[in-house]
C-alpha cells in the first residue's frame, strides 16, 4: 500500500512532468484562462520568439477587467488605456488561434466565473491564469494558480509551469450555517481566525459538513479568497454537487468520456490518515454575518460587533497599521458596526457574481426601496448569469427597488474602469479586497455577503440580516 494522498498531493502527482534535484517540478497545465490584463506582454514574447501557443483548445480569452458594464457599451470603450488592452487581447487571440468572448458574446463575464459554467474547469485539472483569484476554480477539486505575465507566457508557449510543491493545510467546518449566515461569511470568518498571511506556503483543503453543504456557487466563493488568506490555492474535494453542476456544461465530457471522467473524479479525495502540515477547525453553527472594518481582508467583526480598538493590540506595528486603517476608514474603535452608514452598494465580482448571489441579494430587496442616500448597482459575473436572472424576473425586483442593472465585467470591484468610489465614499461590497484605494482613490470598502450588501442598500446602514423582515 501506497501511503495515505490528500488531494492535492493526487493531483500534483498526475502533473509531474519532471523533478529537478532541488526539487522544482515542471507541471503539465490542463486549462489556461486568459485576460486582457496580464496577457499582452505574454503573446508579445511569443511573437518576438516566433512560437505558437502549444495548446490553443486548452486556452480560453475573455475580457472582464477593463470594460464598460453601462447598458450603452455597445457603442465602444471611452478610456484610451482600456480599449487598447481589450483590443489587444482581441487581436491576440485572433493572431494565435485561441478561442476568445468579447463583451459583445453573451458568454463573457468575470474569467473565474466563465471557467466553470462553460465547463472548461473540470475536476482533478490543474488551471492557471494570470490573475490572483484563480483560486476559485479550487472549488471543483482542481489544483487552480494564479500566474505572472512571464508564467502566462510559458505556459502559452509549452503549456507546463514550474512550481515547488507546497505544504498541506486543512481548514474544516463543521456543523451548519444558520440561517442568514452565508459562504462568504465562512470564508470571512476563516481569513479573520488565521490572518492574511495564515496560508502562506500552503495549499488549503477545504472540508467539513458546512463545506460539503454548500452549492458550487458558494464552495467557489470561498475558494476565491483562499488567496486573501495568503494560501497558494483553496481545493474542495469534488462530490454529486459537483458533478451535477457540471453534467450539461458545453465544454463537459459527454456520453462515454462523461463516464470515464466520472470513475477518475470519483478518487479525488484525501486519503484517511493523509497528513497535513496544518490544520484548522472552525464551527459553522458559532458563524454570524460578517462585515469587514479596515482595510485587509482580516480587519473582521460581527454585524452585531463594534468597531475594534486598535490600542488592545500588542504587537507595535500592527497596532500602528490598524490605527491608520481605522484612519482611512473614516471610523472610530466602539462604534456599532450597525451605526455605519453606506453611500454606495456594490454587488457582484468573481467572489459573488453568481446567479445564486443574486438571487439570495434580490429576495432580500423584494418589494423594497434603496435608501435614498445610498446609489446601489448589480453587476452579474457574465453575461449567461445576466440572462438567468433576467429569465427569472430578478432584473424586474432590483430596477424597482431602485439599483441599476448592469453588463457583465469585474466593475467596481477593482477601479480599472469607469465603476468606480469617490474619494471618501463608503461602500458594502461583495468583493473580496479593501485595501486602501481597491474600490476607487480614498474609496472605503467593507466586505460582505450579498445578503448583507442588500440590505444595507434598503436601510442606509448596515443591518443584521438575521432580523430582515
Ligand atoms: C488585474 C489582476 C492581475 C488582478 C489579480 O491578479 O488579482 C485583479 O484581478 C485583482 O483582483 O486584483
Ligand atoms: S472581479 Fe475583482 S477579484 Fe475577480 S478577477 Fe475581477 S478584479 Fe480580480
Amino acid at each position: 500500500m501506497s501511503a495515505p494522498r490528500t488531494l492535492y498531493d493526487k493531483i500534483w502527482d498526475d502533473h509531474v512532468v519532471s523533478t529537478d534535484e532541488t526539487g522544482t517540478c515542471l507541471l503539465y497545465i490542463d486549462r489556461h484562462l486568459v485576460h486582457e490584463v496580464t496577457s499582452p506582454q505574454a503573446f508579445e514574447g511569443l511573437r518576438l520568439a516566433g512560437r505558437k501557443v502549444r495548446a490553443p483548445e486548452k486556452t480560453l480569452a475573455v475580457v472582464d477587467h477593463n470594460v464598460p458594464t453601462t447598458p450603452d457599451r455597445h457603442t465602444g470603450i471611452k478610456n484610451e488605456e482600456s480599449r487598447i488592452q481589450v483590443e489587444a487581447l482581441a487581436q491576440n487571440a485572433h493572431d494565435f488561434g485561441v478561442e476568445y468572448y468579447s463583451e459583445k458574446d453573451k458568454r463573457q463575464g468575470i474569467v473565474h466565473i466563465v471557467g466553470p459554467e462553460q465547463g472548461f474547469t473540470l475536476p482533478g485539472m490543474t488551471i492557471v491564469c494570470g490573475d490572483s483569484h484563480t483560486s476559485t476554480h479550487g472549488a471543483f477539486g482542481a489544483l487552480a494558480h494564479g500566474i505572472g505575465t512571464s508564467e502566462v507566457e510559458h505556459v502559452l508557449a509549452t503549456q507546463t509551469l514550474v512550481q515547488k510543491k507546497a505544504k498541506n493545510m486543512l481548514v474544516r467546518v463543521d456543523g451548519q450555517l444558520p440561517p442568514g449566515v452565508t459562504a462568504k461569511d465562512i470564508i470571512l470568518a476563516i481569513i479573520g481566525e488565521i490572518g492574511t498571511a495564515g496560508g502562506t506556503g500552503h495549499v488549503i483543503e477545504f472540508a467539513g459538513e458546512a463545506i460539503r453543504s454548500l452549492s458550487m456557487e458558494g464552495r467557489m466563493t470561498v475558494c476565491n479568497m483562499t488567496i486573501e488568506g495568503g494560501a497558494r490555492a483553496g481545493l474542495i474535494a469534488p462530490d454529486e454537487t459537483t458533478f451535477e453542476y457540471i453534467k450539461d456544461k458545453p465544454r463537459a465530457p459527454k456520453g462515454k468520456a462523461w463516464d470515464m471522467a466520472l470513475d477518475y473524479w470519483k478518487t479525488l479525495h484525501s486519503d484517511e490518515g493523509a497528513h497535513y502540515d496544518r490544520v484548522v477547525v472552525l464551527d459553522a453553527a458559532n458563524l454570524p454575518p460578517i462585515v469587514s472594518w479596515g482595510s485587509s481582508p482580516e480587519d473582521v467583526i460581527s454585524v452585531q460587533g463594534i468597531v475594534p480598538n486598535p490600542d488592545d493590540i500588542q504587537d507595535e506595528t500592527k497596532r500602528t497599521s490598524k490605527w491608520r486603517a481605522l484612519d482611512y476608514m473614516g471610523l472610530k474603535p466602539g462604534t456599532k458596526i450597525t451605526d455605519i452608514a453606506v453611500d454606495r452598494v456594490f454587488i457582484g465580482s468573481c467572489t459573488n457574481g453568481r446567479i445564486e448571489d443574486l438571487r439570495a441579494a434580490a429576495k432580500v430587496v423584494e418589494g423594497k426601496k434603496v435608501a435614498s442616500t445610498v446609489s446601489a448597482m448589480i453587476v452579474p459575473g457574465s453575461g449567461i448569469v445576466k440572462e438567468q436572472a433576467e429569465a427569472e424576473g430578478l432584473d424586474k425586483i432590483f430596477k424597482e427597488a431602485g439599483f441599476e442593472w448592469r453588463e457583465p465585467g469585474c466593475s467596481m470591484c477593482l477601479a480599472m474602469n469607469d465603476d468606480r468610489l469617490k474619494p471618501g465614499e463608503r461602500c458594502a461590497s461583495t468583493s473580496n479586497r479593501n485595501f486602501e484605494g481597491r474600490q476607487g482613490y480614498k474609496g472605503r470598502t467593507h466586505l460582505v455577503s450579498p445578503a448583507m450588501a442588500a440590505a444595507a442598500a434598503v436601510a442606509g446602514h448596515f443591518v443584521d440580516i438575521r432580523e430582515w423582515k
